[in-house]
């Protein structure tokens, strides 16, 4: 069974002056463990998609289900990683980590465990008691995830989480990323407009149209190099290009048709 399955999906957003029709008969699967990346035109509906999956929002017809099950609110099965990491400047790193434990009445001496045995593993140790303020901007986002990580969900939700970092962090840190949620064993849905972080990281890169939003195509990334790939290495891949080509061509199909 799927993790994530989102049938015959449409969803328009009304308000008082207009309607907008965002997504159109959308049909996904994504299997326990498996990373997709999504890119399409600005505008076109990747960060609504996710808030579906989240349960925050309700399609306007089609269901989503997650392990089976129709979700009909915010799900406690999926965690969020976006471009700001909403640290909050006033708590040290461990408070901040304990949050989402917090806000879901989680055993917060359970939480305090597993985020301290987190800040060890993923190369923090030492850093519980600094603020936010006195890290970097790669190790804020580190730290964003770990405290995601803490209320445990199977499914991480990552909207542009390295659009706001200099290039070379985000170089170094979607590699750190990615392994620490393949170490992890979860499910993820990567947002972003960089077409080299969608094929470093995903185990497919689905691609979307203009409004209204249906998907245009979804690749299967594979390399001959083997699996396991950190994203940097991908990109000297002998397959990387082509990938990189066919996608960007797509995309730019779109965005001219949008214009
Ligand atoms: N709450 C809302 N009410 C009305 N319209 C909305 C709402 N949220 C998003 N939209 C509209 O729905 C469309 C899709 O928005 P969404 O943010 O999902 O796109 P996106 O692909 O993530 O954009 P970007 O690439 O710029 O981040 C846009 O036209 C947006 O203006």
């Amino acid at each position: 069974m799927a993790q994530i399955e989102l049938r015959d999906i449409s969803l328009h957003y009304f308000t008082t002056k207009q309607e907008t029709e965002a997504l159109r008969d959308i049909q996904l699967s994504v299997e326990a463990g498996e990373f997709i990346s999504i890119v399409g035109p600005s505008g076109c509906g990747k960060s609504t998609l996710l808030s579906l999956v989240s349960g925050m929002i309700r399609p306007t017809k089609g269901k989503v289900l997650i392990d089976g099950t129709e979700v009909s609110g915010v799900s406690p099965k999926v965690g969020y990683m976006l471009q700001h990491d909403h640290l909050f400047e006033w708590r040290d790193v461990l408070s901040n980590l304990l949050v989402g434990a917090e806000v879901r009445r989680m055993d917060l001496k359970k939480a305090e465990r597993k985020a301290l045995e987190l800040l060890g593993r993923y190369g923090l140790d030492g850093f519980a008691r600094h603020n936010p303020a006195q890290l970097s901007g790669g190790m804020r986002q580190r730290v964003a995830l770990i405290r995601t990580l803490v209320t445990e969900p199977d499914i991480l939700l990552l909207d542009e989480p390295f659009s706001a970092l200099d290039y070379q962090t985000r170089l170094s840190l979607s590699d750190e990323i990615f392994n620490i949620i393949k170490d992890q064993g979860k499910t993820a849905v990567l947002v972003t407009h960089d077409i080299s972080e969608a094929i470093g990281m995903g185990d497919r890169v689905m691609v979307m149209s203009k409004r209204p939003s249906t998907i245009s195509s979804i690749y299967s990334i594979r390399f001959d190099e083997g699996e396991g790939l950190p994203p940097w290495r991908k990109r000297s891949a002998a397959r990387y290009n082509q990938y990189f080509n066919e996608i960007w061509r797509e995309l730019e199909g779109h965005v001219v048709s949008a214009g």
